[in-house]
């Protein structure tokens, strides 16, 4: 089955809703984490799909995104191979800034008697009443929640394993066990914009085929 999002319709399971999971970011690159991420999702929300949206407009972030096309192919060789997901590509095609409550909506109105998952980070969770109509994001869906190492920057360690702090989080979420991974984004970016790094060392951050994208396309030579 071609992993980018098809019309084909997903079969009904006996006995219980259709449990949909939205999985979104900005993807520029995805990494081990996503993908870890991703999949403990598919396996302990039981997901008979999981929407994989890269964003399109990222209201929230200060820097640029790279090109919504490179983004998305590495979203491709990412995730590609995960059992029923779908490389969904309505934010880059929306219109105007990247709002998840659009896109539940939407997915709510695809799925009408689905229970919906938000799959997210837990800096995102702590960062999640900034986001444009929240409430609705949350009756919309239940956030599902993998918890991420506190020291998240460009210079992080990677064996940095303090959790970040949930403790003060009043809303409802649901807990994903996942082991910490401190990975992000901005420090693959930072690496291969540093002193020239071998696609090999990269594959500790990233799956191989993003590597070698990444390297490809010469992506990330002047980190933002
Ligand atoms: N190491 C991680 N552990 C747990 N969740 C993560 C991790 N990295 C990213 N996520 C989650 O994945 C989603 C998409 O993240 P995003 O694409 O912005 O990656 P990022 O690594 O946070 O990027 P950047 O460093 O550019 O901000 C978010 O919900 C985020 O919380
Ligand atoms: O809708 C919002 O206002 C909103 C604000 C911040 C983040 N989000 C979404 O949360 C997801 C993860 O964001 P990020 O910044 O970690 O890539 C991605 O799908 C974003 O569009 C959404």
């Amino acid at each position: 089955m071609s992993p980018t999002e098809s019309q084909r319709p997903v079969p009904s399971p006996q006995g219980r809703p259709l449990r949909v999971g939205m999985f979104g970011g900005a993807f520029d690159p995805p990494h081990w984490a996503h993908r870890a991420l991703a999949e403990v999702a598919l396996t302990q929300l039981g997901l008979d799909v999981l929407h994989v949206l890269p964003t399109g407009h990222a209201w929230h972030k200060a820097r640029v995104l790279s090109p919504a096309e490179h983004r998305l192919n590495m979203c491709l060789l990412a995730f590609g191979d995960l059992p029923n997901t779908r490389i969904d590509t309505r934010e880059i095609r929306r219109e105007g800034p990247s709002y998840t409550a659009d896109t539940l909506r939407e997915l709510h109105a695809e799925y009408p008697a689905a229970e919906l998952f938000l799959v997210l980070g837990a800096d995102q969770l702590l960062a999640f009443k900034s986001w444009v109509r929240w409430q609705e994001v949350q009756d919309l869906a239940t956030l599902a929640v993998a918890n991420r190492a506190t020291n998240i920057g460009a210079d992080a360690p990677l064996e940095q394993d303090r959790e970040m702090d949930l403790s003060a989080v009043e809303l409802p979420f649901r807990r994903l066990a996942m082991p910490l991974k401190n990975i992000s984004a901005s420090a693959v970016r930072a690496r291969v914009g540093g002193p020239s790094l071998p696609e090999a060392q990269l594959e500790v951050l990233v799956p191989e085929p993003v590597a070698r994208y990444i390297s490809q396309h010469h992506l990330y030579q002047n980190p933002s």
